[in-house]
């Protein structure tokens, strides 16, 4: 396998990472160094009080998640109780192990989707020719057993436990997002917990060296989450673009912050309330980026469709269908990674 992290540093793109004018990053229009009509991302206080006692910073703190995720599909949250030493120590691994000599990764290549850990470059969800500038690890991450550190790299040695304790961290966080969630729109408070978010937790490290020219190359596809919900961090190098009132809008690396996203079966379950919003990752010609997404799932034999609370037989009918999420899994990679495509077949079509 062709890693890009193992490549000496190239002094001109390759053809085969080179798209073609339409899907490229138009920079200079919104892009990392463009003007974005000064629009920001809404950057949420936990307030980690708010988690505890005080009901109503809690109530606040919830309704102001519901707003942001309403209007943009995407927030960042600071005050989030994460220790910042855990999430470096975690990131420092990681990319302790994209920098290893290329044998050292090699027995953990791979292409087979069905491992629970590998290490592969570009992306397969897409079927086109062009290349993604990119490496990327995919790993499952929670619920952590022995036996599932045990299918993680024992090098560098910090990996193993900076992994699990990372993995814990964040996923008490998104227990307290998805409690909040539910809270900002009037539902109980434990509506998320068990089978819509008691899959198998999966992580995407994505790892994108510095890319002699950035214009003619994308990171990542433009494409939406297919899970619940997405807990981000991408450091503090920009790179990470949500879809915004038709135009690309870069999420500013806020120091310390996770970027919170929705996956479509929030927006089925929440009957469209919070959506999940397209986004695509661009390069750069300076530093190396690597962003760490957590992805909470539902089970596999999850029944998943709009939750009664969100739905209205005279002003607000069911948008989707019922399925179960193993359904979804295998719809989302027979279809092409865009959004109308995966949503087609769940949803209902008044007429
Ligand atoms: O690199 C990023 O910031 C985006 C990553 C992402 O969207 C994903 O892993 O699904
Ligand atoms: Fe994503």
């Amino acid at each position: 396998m062709e890693l890009l992290c193992n490549a000496p540093p190239h002094a001109s793109v390759p053809e085969r990472y080179i798209f073609p004018p339409e899907k490229r990053a138009a920079m200079e229009l919104d892009g990392v160094d463009g003007p974005d009509d000064g629009v920001t991302l809404p950057v949420v206080d936990l307030h980690r009080a708010a988690l505890s006692g005080d009901e109503g910073l809690r109530q606040r703190v919830a309704a102001e998640i519901v707003r942001a995720g309403k209007e943009f599909g995407f927030f960042q949250v600071v005050n989030h109780g994460v220790d910042k030493d855990l999430v470096r120590g975690f990131r420092d691994a990681a990319a302790e192990f994209f920098t290893m000599p290329a044998e050292k990764k090699l027995p953990y290549c791979s292409n087979d989707q069905s491992k629970p850990f590998r290490l592969a470059t570009s992306t397969t969800y897409d079927r086109g020719e062009t290349r993604y500038w990119l490496d990327y690890l995919k790993l499952q991450c929670h619920p952590v057993s022995d036996e599932l550190v045990q299918l993680w790299p024992n090098e560098p040695t910090s990996f193993r436990p900076r992994l699990t304790e990372f993995s814990e961290a964040v996923h008490e966080l998104a227990q307290t997002l998805m409690r909040l969630i539910a809270e900002g729109l009037g539902l109980s408070a434990g509506f998320f917990a068990g089978d819509f978010s008691g899959g198998e937790t999966q992580m995407n490290v994505n790892y994108y060296p510095p890319c002699p020219d950035p214009r003619l190359t994308l990171g990542l596809l433009p494409h939406c989450d297919r899970h619940l919900l997405t807990v981000l961090s991408q450091g503090d190098v920009a790179g990470l673009q949500a879809r915004h009132n038709g135009r690309w809008l870069l999420v500013r690396p806020v120091p310390g912050a996770f970027v919170i996203n929705f996956g479509h079966q929030m927006e089925i379950i929440t009957n469209g309330a919070l959506a999940s919003v397209e986004h695509r990752a661009v390069t750069n010609s300076a530093v190396t980026r690597m962003s760490v997404a957590t992805l909470i799932m539902p089970k596999m034999e999850c029944r998943i469709g709009p939750a009664p609370e969100m739905v209205d037989e005279a002003t607000n009918r069911a948008k989707f269908r019922e399925f179960v999420f193993s359904e979804f899994m295998e719809a989302y990679y027979t279809a092409s990674a865009s959004r109308e495509d995966v949503l087609e077949s769940f949803m209902i079509h008044e007429n």
